[in-house]
């Protein structure tokens, strides 16, 4: 059979597999307790009012649940929900058709809201506000403007960093909320609940043990599951005990941190070419060849959150916690 076919097989049964692990109600939603809360209010009074809720920006790392969100905030609202992306949506016209497909009350969730390019997100700001679409006809002088009518809906966009959206976009969600990383606790429970779904026989403490590792994300917590269930299986009975945890663990290069090869990288290149910082992003980027971005977005959040990586005016510092964690003496006169 030809390779493709395969991947595209397997990759439609990831997906699948995925999307049934999703929780479909807030009450199956763990932690983001805050978030959770206020959600419910908000979601409560647009049912009472019989109103679409108010447009929701929900920004934090990536993996921590804001497409699983948007999902849910959906199903408690009893509406539809249409997906997209920012950079999937090139021209205005393209924003123009999902919006007048939609139907009153529907959920509208764009992914990476902060890479709509401008001339879309001018077509965005009458539709949230005023549930309105201004359609120019005709070009030159004799152009004019058109305004449609748009079913009342519910805007929710997702980001990495709020920082990244314009003001005039950001100004116009009335609810913005921030997910944070989750606890071992709460990556415990999440771990043990996908092992349940997926038929996967965990004992001991190695739910723990993989949430220990797993960046307070609830994406990597499950992904590493998979491949310890993948050890178990051959390498054991199919059963996750702690120690075949470790064990699989330490084979995928994941220290008990949960740092990974480019976090030592990064960290590691900022304490020999860098005495430790401070020092600018872009550099480490440059140095490491990893992009700004990807930095900034995905690995330097979790180092800040453990107390590894300290941001200063004058670039980023790996901290004494860090120096302790590599192994490395720090120096005497920093
Ligand atoms: N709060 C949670 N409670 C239970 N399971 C969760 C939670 N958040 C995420 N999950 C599980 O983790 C899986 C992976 O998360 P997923 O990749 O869907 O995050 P996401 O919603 O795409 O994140 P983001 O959009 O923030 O990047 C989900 O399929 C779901 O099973």
């Amino acid at each position: 059979m030809d390779d493709r076919i395969i991947s595209a097989n397997l990759m439609m049964e990831d997906q699948a597999v995925e999307l049934s692990l999703r929780p479909r109600y807030l009450n199956e939603y763990i932690g983001q307790d805050q978030v959770k809360e206020n959600l419910k209010v908000y979601i409560e009074a647009a049912k009472m009012r019989n109103e679409a809720l108010d447009h929701v920006l929900l920004y934090g790392p990536p993996g921590l649940g804001k497409t699983t969100l948007s999902n849910i905030i959906a199903n408690e609202l009893g509406v539809n929900l249409r997906t997209t992306s920012g950079p999937a949506i090139e021209r205005p016209g393209d924003l123009a058709a999902l919006l007048t497909n939609l139907q009153e009350g529907d959920v509208l969730f764009i992914d990476e809201i902060h890479r709509l390019n401008r001339s879309v997100e001018e077509v965005l700001y009458p539709a949230m506000e005023d549930f309105a679409l201004d359609i120019m006809i005709g070009k030159g002088p004799s152009a004019r403007s058109v305004r449609l009518d748009l079913p009342p809906f519910t805007l929710i966009g997702a980001t990495t960093r709020a920082g990244l959206l314009s003001a005039p976009l950001r100004d116009r969600f009335g609810v913005i909320s921030r997910l944070e990383f989750y606890t071992v606790d709460e990556l415990t429970f999440i771990v043990s609940r996908t092992a349940d779904l997926l038929g996967i026989e965990i004992v001991g403490d190695a739910a723990e043990e993989i949430a220990l590792r797993s960046r307070g994300t609830p994406r990597i917590a499950n992904r590493l599951l998979k491949r310890v269930r993948d050890f178990a299986m051959v390498r054991g009975d199919g059963i996750i005990t702690s120690s075949l945890a470790e064990e699989a663990l330490k084979r995928l290069q994941i220290d008990p941190r949960g740092l990974d090869d480019i976090d030592y990288k990064m960290l590691k290149s900022m304490v020999t070419s860098f005495r430790g910082g401070p020092v600018g992003l872009d550099t480490i980027a440059a140095t490491i060849g990893e992009e700004s971005q990807t930095i900034e977005d995905v690995y330097e959040p979790y180092l800040l959150q453990i107390g590894f990586l300290q941001r200063t005016p004058r670039g980023r510092m790996v901290t004494p916690a860090a120096y302790e964690h590599l192994g490395i003496p720090m120096p005497t006169d920093r």
